[in-house]
């Protein structure tokens, strides 16, 4: 009889030390949920035989995934800039706001309507949505290197990050796009000419999201900068030069 219940080990639980490997149908399991890391023995030594099929590259991702925010007014350049980054170094890009026109586009999606509501008028969306989506994106992603893009934008970002994640990762620095208000509105339009479809890059609403920067959003990068984490990046450059200094960055924080 299997009366003792078995703690499943801690390691096997957190966000890139095994969870990011395990296959889809594991997702929903006693193995991966947090909330429920009590299961008979029978149970435990079932996941326990099938998890280790791919123990290999468990192993191999033992550590805490690593995190750098990027952040910036809107149109300073910073998904330009990952995509660079993504290019040089071995990173995954996740950007807060490519998730969440994902989502509001997604069919059957509960969040559709009110994510395109606080997008058109440059607010932030709540933090339960966001982080999720970013905490989904993580696990689903089996990388171990993420530049987490246009987020934490606003204090409720930060909180439910420090909720939900800053223990099942590692925060590297912030890098933070320093850019002129009057060339980020020029970049902004400028993308929406060019066909961004975006509903946002528009006078109307690019309005509302300099003044959420303004308000929300630089205090948060006062905060990391008071803490010491902040990389300042001059924006104004080309993309190629601003690079320069980005790639410096990396370079001199340890990452090939
Ligand atoms: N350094 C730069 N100089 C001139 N234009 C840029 C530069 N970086 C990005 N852009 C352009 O500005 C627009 C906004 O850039 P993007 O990377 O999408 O900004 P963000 O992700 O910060 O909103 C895009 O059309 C992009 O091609
Ligand atoms: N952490 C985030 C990031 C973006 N967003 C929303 O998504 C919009 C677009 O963000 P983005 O990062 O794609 O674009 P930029 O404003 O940086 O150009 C923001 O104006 C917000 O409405 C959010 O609610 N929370």
């Amino acid at each position: 009889m299997w009366r003792a219940i078995t703690r499943i080990p801690k390691t096997l639980d957190s966000l890139g030390q095994g969870v990011a490997v395990l296959p889809q149908q594991f997702q929903h399991s006693q193995l991966y949920n947090n909330n429920h890391n009590i299961c008979s023995k029978t149970n435990y030594l079932s996941l326990h035989n099938q998890a280790s099929l791919i123990r290999p590259k468990y192993r191999m991702s033992s550590a805490k995934p690593k995190v750098v925010f990027v952040l910036g007014g809107p149109g300073a350049g910073k998904g330009t800039q990952c995509s660079k980054i993504v290019e040089r170094f071995q990173f995954e890009h996740l950007s807060a706001g490519d998730l969440l026109r994902e989502e509001r586009s997604r069919e059957g999606s509960e969040y559709g309507q009110l994510i395109e509501e606080y997008i058109r008028n440059g607010k932030i969306v709540p933090v339960e949505v966001t982080c999720s989506l970013l905490e989904n994106a993580m696990k689903n992603s089996g990388k171990s290197r993420f530049l987490i893009d246009g987020f934490p934008r606003n204090q409720d970002n930060l909180d439910g990050w420090n909720r939900q994640m800053s223990d099942k990762t590692e925060m590297q620095f912030v890098l933070f796009f320093d850019c002129a208000e009057d060339v980020c509105v020029k970049r902004c339009l400028g993308r929406g000419q060019s066909g961004s479809g975006r509903s946002d890059d528009n006078m109307e609403s690019l309005k509302k999201r300099i003044q959420t920067y303004n308000n929300d959003s630089l205090p948060i990068i006062k905060y990391f900068e008071n803490a010491g984490q902040v990389k300042r990046i001059d924006a104004s450059p080309d993309a190629d030069k601003v690079f320069q200094e980005v790639e410096r960055v990396f370079l001199a924080n340890g990452f090939q």
